[in-house]
């Protein structure tokens, strides 16, 4: 009894100097940032702490913009930035990493920082956020074509274990223990919601204890999942924070206690409250009535909840890294992230802006200051453009691979872009004859011998399109990658011909493949700097003036200010990829919207000529000079849809 007794002693000793300790710690003025199961709430340095965040993605916004935005954030009343971590942003080719310039995440946090902003870390390694692949690189299925993605299969586990070694070591510094801004970390994302019908527990225990190696184990980690079904027992993770996301539609007590059954004691908290939604090609545009996202955020914060808003400002998604998903159909996402969000794809401030910086003000400080205004943006005007080679031109000088079977943009090493698929019809077939593209990622244009015969897309019926095919005609299949599926079964969608094709039947073989990888130009301009002038009229597209390249030029006159963000209108163009000075400013598709402009950022234009360049892949409105033009101008358009024929 007397061992006992001094045992215990001992034991309270110790565990009452390891309290003052931690009491000191905190008091001597080192950082922490912790959760206080007792009182239900966050402890930033011992004290009770709430955040109202609001979601930025850095690379949908240019780093440029960067202060811009985040101030814009701060102003507005919330006192923490979200952001996803995108690995195919950061990791385009194995082992090829960039973090600079708009890639420079570490300088994102600390303008973040310099704002007076926290910053909450969704550092994946699978992001969704309606990206190409969730976020996930491509060559992962180039390299491991029957990889199990988001699963402890080792062919994926590696390469994330790679991946995460290299980013968390950058981001340990920035952590608010070690000085930085980062006061927590998500875990996957919506494990338990992504309609994966699996539940890896194995996969997502090790990513906690992979995070805890490099992050240390006193970092509040957490997990997101739609409160619904069993998304929670699926994707809450042992000693790792579950919380929830939930719309202005739901009642968020009824949420928070679906977060309860998961987290009994700890802070209630809404990851993501979303301002508007998801837009898809060929969809009217979502968006929330003010009154209504002000009424909801602050019944969340009424009930001393943490929340996230889901996107506050949704930027653009540059490039052709947009996503896609499949619900009764293949839907692609377009260039636009505007979501709706408080401040406009633009940066602007719309009018829930004040409206949400009112709310807040009930439950936090507010920073003094003017709140900011829309900056000017530049009306540039008309670009005439001309035809600088068809695409059958250009295709012509690049390198090509034979093979029996079709190959998938992965297997030609594509991340996104076109890949052209050519193949001889090795019989006399009977006019017409039914051609077939079995499972078409994403949409081909169909040519025999060179000439436009029709265009199948994923969202339509791929398998029966009537061709004439004289003997040994030349079948050009023009494939485009609209962006793979961001979330759920079809997470590994391979681009391009996944399967078979046949003409009345008879599987065609022998295959001549070109990639025409669209990330940058500068092979672009290679290629059509090497065209003959010759070949560069006479190969022209399709008669609607489809399947070509146009190119102009555009002065910004000493007169005008720094170059100002302006919109890319283009009246009576149908579908393609624009670039101003080689930067790829995404995809247009006017001919479906809702997205009707693209917007241009000042920062990728200059004083003096800029050149502007399309891919146009269906129709211009070129057949006479001086209707081939497009438009700079200083405002937005989002339309709603005529109903598209896909
Ligand atoms: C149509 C399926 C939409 C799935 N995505 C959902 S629920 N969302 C949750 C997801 O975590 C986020 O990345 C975004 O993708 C968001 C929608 O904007």
């Amino acid at each position: 009894k007397c061992i006992c007794a001094s045992f215990f002693v001992l034991w309270l000793i110790i565990a009452v100097s390891f309290e003052v300790q931690l009491q000191e710690v905190t008091e001597s003025g080192n950082r922490s940032f912790t959760i206080d199961y007792d009182n239900n709430q966050f402890l930033k340095d011992g004290q009770p702490f709430r955040y109202v965040s609001g979601s930025i993605h850095y690379f949908r916004v240019l780093a440029a913009d960067w202060p811009d935005r985040l101030k814009k954030l701060r102003m507005a009343g919330f006192n923490a930035v979200q952001t996803v971590v995108e690995w195919s942003t950061h990791e385009p080719e194995p082992g090829n990493y960039l973090f600079t310039e708009n890639q420079d995440l570490e300088n994102f946090i600390m303008t973040a920082q310099e704002q007076d902003l926290y910053v909450i870390l969704r550092v994946g390694p699978y992001i969704c956020a309606e990206r190409d692949m969730g976020g996930l690189p491509y060559w992962l299925l180039k390299l491991h074509p029957n990889i199990r993605l988001r699963t402890s299969d080792p062919a994926f586990l590696n390469h994330v274990d790679a991946w995460m070694g290299v980013l968390l070591p950058r981001i340990r510094p920035l952590l608010y223990e070690n000085g930085g801004p980062v006061i927590m970390v998500q875990v996957e994302n919506e494990y338990g919601s992504s309609g994966l019908f699996q539940c890896d527990y194995q996969y997502t225990s090790h990513l906690r204890q992979l995070f805890r190696h490099h992050l240390g184990s006193s970092l509040v980690l957490f997990t997101v999942d739609n409160p619904s079904g069993n998304n929670l027992r699926c994707g809450k993770i042992p000693e790792v924070y579950a919380t929830v996301d939930f719309g202005l539609d739901k009642d968020p007590g009824q949420q928070f206690e679906q977060q309860r059954l998961f987290e009994p004691r700890g802070p209630l908290v809404n990851s993501e409250f979303y301002p508007g939604w998801i837009d898809h090609w060929g969809e009217p545009h979502h968006t929330t009535q003010p009154e209504a996202l002000v009424k909801g955020l602050d019944a969340i914060l009424a009930l001393n909840a943490s929340v996230n808003m889901y996107m506050f400002h949704g930027g653009t998604s540059f490039g052709l890294t947009s996503g896609s998903n499949v619900g009764s159909k293949f839907q692609s996402c377009p260039t636009s992230y505007d979501y709706d969000a408080p401040v406009s794809e633009a940066g602007d401030p719309t009018d829930k802006y004040p409206l949400l910086r009112e709310v807040i003000g009930k439950y936090l400080p507010l920073p003094h200051g003017p709140l900011p205004p829309t900056s000017p943006k530049g009306d540039y005007g008309k670009v005439a453009l001309n035809a600088v080679g068809s695409l059958k031109a250009l295709v012509s000088l690049l390198p090509s691979v034979t093979a029996f079977w079709p190959q998938t943009f992965e297997e030609l090493g594509v991340t996104s872009g076109l890949v052209i698929y050519s193949t001889t019809v090795p019989m006399r077939m009977p006019d017409p004859a039914r051609l077939a593209l079995n499972d078409l990622h994403d949409r081909a244009y169909v040519l025999v011998n060179g000439k436009l015969a029709g265009t199948l897309a994923r969202e339509g019926d791929m398998s029966d399109l009537p061709i004439y095919t004289p003997r040994h005609a030349t079948l050009d299949l023009v494939v485009e990658s609209q962006g793979r599926v961001s979330i759920g079964r079809h997470l590994n969608d391979f681009k391009g011909l996944t399967t078979n094709v046949t003409l009345n039947g008879h599987v065609l073989m022998h295959w001549q493949m070109t990639a025409l990888p669209l990330t940058d130009t500068s092979h672009l301009h290679t290629v059509i700097s090497r065209l003959p002038q010759v070949i560069l009229h006479s190969l022209t597209g399709t008669p609607r003036g489809g399947l070509t390249m146009y190119s102009g030029m555009f002065n910004i006159t000493d007169e005008d200010p720094h170059p100002l963000d302006t919109f890319l209108k283009l009246d009576g163009w149908g579908k393609g990829i624009a670039w101003v000075n080689d930067f790829c400013l995404g995809r247009y598709w006017p001919d479906v919207g809702p997205q009707v402009t693209l917007y241009v950022p000042g920062a990728v234009m200059h004083r003096g000529d800029n050149t502007l360049l399309l891919l146009e892949l269906e129709r211009a409105p070129c057949d006479h000079p001086d209707s081939c033009f497009v438009t700079l101008q200083n405002h937005h358009q989002i339309n709603g849809p005529t109903p598209p024929e896909f």
